[in-house]
């Protein structure tokens, strides 16, 4: 009987399974679809909101059923979970589970013959027993935390202090400053919290049947993890739970093991009677659904990952910690000496679809989903709005429907036009009549810039990070476009015309989503490594570039590079206006 694995991935608006070989190919893939498939839990694009307080979150009995599901309906394509030699996940960043002091009975004691949500939610008039002392788990796109934000840069002597100790400077999606919020706005759940988990941790604790440890690669995403010394800094847990209170906050959160394949135990009895998994299922660490993503590919030195989801994400695998306030370094989830390089933008995924269906709303015949004329007004609108570039100025956008945190900045639309150094504002559609500036057709004329301006925004920040590739200047060797959005040419033919890539841009032609990928190929390294073996290595072994990656376009084309280049002078410019304008209410 073949040895198989699978993987999760619980992102914003989905919950996804892959099974792999252990040759690593794909075997089954399925999905649940929150908005879809759990519209009873009154979400949108995977969320509840709380405008006046800047509160994004969701439930995780809305996850408990989506696991049931997502098993079910790979049990429904063929999976055979009896050949499933472990398993692994990834969790959106930061969320935080919060669990009462009836979880570990709960999760230890499971019924086969019922439900995860029957079992550990303590059901809609708390008549039951809850795994939970609170109902939600905080977002990524959560922005309540400003406060909290402020007391934790200012807790080390500044941001850059904050970012070289942790990774990163204080943002409001971060756990601790969201623990430390929990904690003043819910002292009583608070103090009925007997662990914390994150999203990643989370999942693992329900295959485990107990609290799981929280993993290496995604405890950086808290603001509270010392990575250079490999411990919680306590001056910060005191920061988020008081001074008195920094052991309790210690025990919630648990010892975070080094080791990203060292195995947590076997799989809970419950899934072993219910769904057939063999009691000797290994459960591997769990991380976040960024640090996963890079492990669905061989990164080699200047390769760089786009990923497309709700957020974009840019991610490189590097072994030089140069942490800045700007972006995040996190720990490699399964090498040690090796650091995740990541930017993060909220409006992403979101914020393309907006312009989709502007364009969409003016056509009586375009399906409102349909990214055709969006792809078409993209590739058709000349570089830059530039019809000729030697007389006409650039259009450069910024296009953030909800607040940044790359560059960190209030949420809002600027438009201008650049020539001779100079930028000049698009004069906004005119309210009475309708009328727009010629200079700049909307919707259409967004379409090719907010993708000029996504992809502009990644090149300047990750300029320092990419080596020269022979002749060619400094830009990626490959890139890689991975997340909902890399199965849009027409992105990735932006992608490729902005940031280049000496090698081309790619994306995998094994499983749509990477994130799983990853997971699963962690669970087979954590159960099949051979002693000492390294998950490059492991990697590298298996890797069948003919069939695992697809070369979507070629990458650097001269000329085109190098005039994006000139427009990065403008682009920032771009950014200085939007923050003295709108004030740079971090994210
Ligand atoms: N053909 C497409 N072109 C562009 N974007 C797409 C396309 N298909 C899906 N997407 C985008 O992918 C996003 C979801 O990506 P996914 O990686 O599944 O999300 P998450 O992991 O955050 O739940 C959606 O917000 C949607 O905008
Ligand atoms: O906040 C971050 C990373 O810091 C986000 O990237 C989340 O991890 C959510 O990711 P997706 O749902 O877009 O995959």
């Amino acid at each position: 009987m073949a040895d198989q694995y699978l993987g999760f991935d619980l992102s914003t608006q989905q919950l996804k399974g892959i099974i792999v070989h252990s040759d690593l190919k794909l075997a089954y893939e399925a999905k649940v679809d929150f908005d879809v498939d759990l519209a009873k839990y009154g979400i949108s694009k995977g969320v509840l909101t709380n405008p006046s307080e800047g509160e994004v979150f969701a439930p995780p009995a809305m996850w408990l059923e989506a696991i049931d599901l997502v098993l079910q309906r790979l049990e429904a394509q063929g999976a055979d979970f009896s050949k499933i030699k472990g398993i692994s996940g990834a969790g959106m960043q930061h969320g935080t589970v919060f669990w009462s002091r009836d979880a570990e009975a709960l999760l230890g004691g499971l019924d086969a013959g019922k439900t995860l949500l029957e079992q550990l939610e303590g059901g809609s008039k708390g008549e039951k027993k809850s795994a939970f002392s609170h109902p939600f788990s905080p977002n990524w796109q959560d922005a309540s935390t400003q406060k909290q934000c402020e007391r934790f840069d200012v807790a080390l002597r500044g941001p850059m202090q904050l970012a070289i100790a942790t990774g990163s400077k204080a943002h409001h999606r971060f756990s601790g400053p969201q623990i430390m919020r929990f904690h003043q706005k819910y002292p009583e759940a608070y103090k009925a919290t007997s662990r914390i988990s994150l999203v990643s941790s989370f999942l693992a604790s329900i295959f485990l049947g107990q609290v799981a440890p929280i993993d290496i690669g995604d405890v950086c995403g808290a603001n509270l993890w010392d990575i250079k010394n490999g411990r919680w800094y306590e001056d910060l847990l005191a920061l988020a739970a008081g001074d008195k209170g920094v052991d309790d906050l210690k025990s919630k959160l648990g010892n975070v093991p080094e080791d990203g394949g060292g195995s947590f135990g076997a799989i809970a009895s419950y899934f072993v009677n219910r769904y057939n998994f063999p009691s000797s299922c290994q459960i591997i660490p769990f991380t976040g659904d960024n640090p996963s993503t890079i492990l669905a590919l061989p990164l080699r030195s200047s390769d760089a990952i786009v990923s497309l989801g709700t957020s974009t994400t840019f991610l490189m695998s590097t072994p030089q910690y140069k942490p800045d306030p700007a972006y995040h370094f996190m720990n490699h989830p399964t090498t040690p000496g090796l650091y995740m390089f990541m930017l993060c933008y909220k409006n992403g995924g979101l914020a393309r679809e907006h312009i989709r269906d502007a364009i969409n709303g003016l056509s009586s015949s375009a399906d409102s989903k349909s990214w055709n004329l969006f792809n078409e007004t993209s590739t058709s609108t000349p570089i830059l709005g530039q019809k000729d570039p030697n007389s006409d100025p650039m259009r450069l956008g910024l296009f953030f429907p909800r607040p940044e945190i790359v560059p960190s900045v209030k949420a809002g639309i600027w438009r201008y036009l650049f020539a001779n150094n100079t930028l000049t504002a698009v004069p906004p559609p005119s309210a009475q009549t309708k009328t727009e500036d010629k200079s700049w057709p909307i919707p259409h004329a967004d379409a090719r810039a907010i993708l000029e301006s996504q992809f502009l925004s990644l090149r300047l920040r990750s300029q320092n990070l990419v080596e020269k590739q022979g002749e060619l200047p400094p830009q990626p060797r490959r890139v890689y476009m991975v997340g909902g959005g890399a199965v849009n040419p027409a992105i990735a033919e932006l992608a490729a015309e902005v940031l280049g890539g000496a090698d081309g841009v790619y994306k995998l032609d094994i499983g749509g989503n990477a994130c799983a990928l990853g997971a699963a190929y962690k669970a087979a390294w954590g159960v099949g490594r051979k002693d000492g073996e390294s998950f490059e290595d492991f990697l590298e072994a298996r890797w069948n570039e003919k069939t695992f990656v697809q070369k979507i376009c070629e990458g650097y084309r001269k000329g085109t590079w190098e005039r994006y280049g000139e427009a990065l002078k403008g682009f920032e410019m771009v950014e200085t206006k939007a923050i003295e304008e709108k004030g740079e209410g971090r994210e």
